[in-house]
């Protein structure tokens, strides 16, 4: 049996880790951490019988106890009570499916207490890549990829022991606002970010793709995971989203992982690894797609990407900067504080207003993260 912990069980990526889990039955979820979602929390406790859940606020976690009180399932809040559930002594693999970087703490927690990391939480490598890979290694702690460029790389790679490829090829869809120019980018609204071609995702991520920051963090993802350099990351924008990333060779072979887009697969391949197992999903039919095409990412609408490898090449603290700007832009956005097209020009105020710290440590990060929020909040006069 190999037993789950998933931090965000009530997000996309959460219930459908909790699908996967429903389908297997050498996989048990025994301990669960969410935000304020509390109707679901308890009707995924009462159906998987974890031993230990979370929420986030006294209040949530309050309320959950007391409708659980007939089960015994222990139940914690806070930060402290995500560092005990990534921690929590049962579990063999910790999902981290919260979104932003308050992954970072409770997946160092994971890591330190030995647990295989199946990773969705890609603001955390974003901005603490250079503490958590060299921990993983010195644990000897997998971190499996859960994001489905990612997962797509890493299958690709199957059979390689080294990392001696010529480039990565990062597929990107282009979200909904692909083929607009900056002036039609004016028009547009939450709701219209809010549709994305493709994938069926949580907000945030749903807003990332549409401002392409998406494919930035996920660039700066696949430089920690995979040891490349970022010269070695080519981002190629295909509309289909069937190809989910490739690996080209020295040799100038292209190896790519091909299917429809639904996250279970790569959820499903981080829980068995190196294992393929049915999935209960439709296969692609490639006559009915017809044709997959490929084109240049525009950077000049599209901002977001760009500032992301300056970010990226700047090293240190700056990506923490690019991350904790755009997650506070993308909460204006969905507060409707802010208009779309102003995500970029948040992400470039507070990255020339930051001092670059070399190396930063975990407060560090912490601290420059609250001093991005501050900048924004005084800037934008909030
Ligand atoms: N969705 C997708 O298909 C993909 C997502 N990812 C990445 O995976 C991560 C999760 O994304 P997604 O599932 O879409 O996000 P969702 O917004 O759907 O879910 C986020 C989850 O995190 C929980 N959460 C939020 N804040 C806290 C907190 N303070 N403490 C504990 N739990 C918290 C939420 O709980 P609640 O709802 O109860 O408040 C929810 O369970 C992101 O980093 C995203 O970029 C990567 C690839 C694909
Ligand atoms: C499903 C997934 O992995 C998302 O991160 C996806 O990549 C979003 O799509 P685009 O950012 O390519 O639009
Ligand atoms: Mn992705």
């Amino acid at each position: 049996m190999k037993k789950v912990a998933i931090l965000g069980s009530t997000g996309s990526i959460g219930t459908q880790t909790l699908e996967i889990i429903r389908d297997n039955e050498d996989l048990q979820a025994v301990a669960l951490a969410a935000g304020q979602n509390v109707d679901l929390m308890e009707k995924q406790i009462r159906e998987f019988h974890p031993q230990i859940a979370g929420m986030w606020s006294e209040e949530a976690a309050a309320d959950l106890r007391q409708r659980v009180s007939d089960l015994p399932v222990k139940i914690v809040c806070g930060m402290d009570g995500l560092l005990e559930i990534a921690s929590f002594p049962e579990s063999d693999v910790v999902v981290t499916a919260v979104v932003g970087m308050i992954g970072i703490r409770p997946t160092i927690a994971a890591i330190e207490s030995g647990k295989t990391i199946a990773l969705a939480n890609k603001e955390t490598l974003v901005t603490a890549g250079h503490i958590i890979m060299p921990l993983a290694a010195q644990r000897k702690v997998p971190i499996l990829p859960v994001d489905s460029e990612h997962s797509a790389i890493f299958q690709s790679l199957q059979g390689r022991a080294d990392n001696q490829i010529h480039r990565i090829l990062l597929t990107a869809s282009g979200g909904p606002f692909r083929g607009k120019k900056r002036a039609d980018l004016e028009q547009m609204t939450l709701e219209d970010a809010l549709k994305h071609p493709n994938w069926s995702m949580g907000k945030k991520v749903t807003i990332d793709s549409a401002s392409l920051v998406n494919k930035g963090l996920e660039v700066m993802e696949a430089k920690w995971l995979f040891d490349v350099s970022l010269d070695q990351i080519q981002v190629v924008v295909h509309p289909q989203s069937i190809v989910h990333s490739a690996v080209e060779y020295d040799d100038g072979a292209v190896i790519a992982q091909l299917g429809l887009p639904d996250m279970k697969l790569p959820i499903q391949y981080a829980l068995v690894y190196p294992e393929r197992r049915p999935m209960h999903a439709p296969f692609m039919d490639l006559f009915a797609i017809h044709q997959l095409t490929f084109e240049a990412p525009d950077t000049e609408t599209f901002p977001g990407l760009a500032l992301a490898y300056r970010a990226a090449r700047e090293g240190g603290s700056m990506p923490t900067v690019f991350n904790a700007a755009n997650e506070m832009a993308v909460k204006l956005l969905l507060q409707k504080k802010i208009r779309f097209v102003q995500i970029p020009e948040i992400l470039e105020m507070a990255m020339e207003h930051h001092h670059t710290i070399e190396n930063p440590d975990v407060v560090q990060i912490l601290q420059a993260e609250a001093e991005t929020y501050e900048q924004i909040r005084q800037e934008m006069k909030l």
